[in-house]
């Protein structure tokens, strides 16, 4: 299954925080990671009192379910110092998350797919199209569609 990966970070040195999760993402069991964005910078939607973020999108196709992915993610983010706070919206060393799981709309207690605030994340719309330019969303929507919906002005590319 193709899944596509959201990387973010801006805690604890967030550039290397990023490359170093997606090496990891290089190595899930019973995966191949197949793209990978560049590395972009942006201010922190939501509050702004905490450091511009570093993201990401990565492509892998898995044999992992969606369940057991979500695992793999998170026990990158523990490996790599994140402690789940309650602060929602706060700082994070590391997040990971299911942007998309094949044309799978998956909503449980643990996991929402396609990941509920990609429409308006201009942070995962851009890395996503600039690896998936052709990618439409289950619910038949061309991700070119939302792009031009969101505005890019806040996003500059980090060159490696
Ligand atoms: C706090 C919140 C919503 N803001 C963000 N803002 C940006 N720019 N990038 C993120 O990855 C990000 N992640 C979050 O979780």
């Amino acid at each position: 299954m193709i899944s596509y990966i959201g990387v973010g970070s801006n805690q604890q040195h967030p550039i290397k925080q990023a490359q170093q999760a997606i090496e990891a993402l290089k190595n899930l069991p019973t995966s191949q990671l197949t793209g990978c964005s560049s590395l972009y910078c942006s201010a922190p939607m939501g509050p702004q009192d905490q450091p511009d973020y570093i993201n990401a999108v990565v492509e892998i196709d898995t044999k992992l379910s969606a369940i057991e992915l979500l695992d793999a993610l998170q026990a990158i983010e523990q490996n790599q110092g994140r402690v789940r706070k309650d602060n929602r919206w706060g700082p994070r060393t590391l997040d990971l998350d299911i942007i998309l799981y094949n044309d799978q709309q998956l909503q449980c207690e643990r996991l929402t797919v396609p990941h509920y605030g990609m429409h308006e994340r201009e942070f995962v719309l851009y890395p996503l199209l600039e690896i998936a330019p052709n990618l439409t969303l289950p619910n038949g929507t061309h991700l070119s569609q939302l792009t031009e919906l969101c505005d890019k002005n806040g996003l500059t590319t980090i060159s490696d």
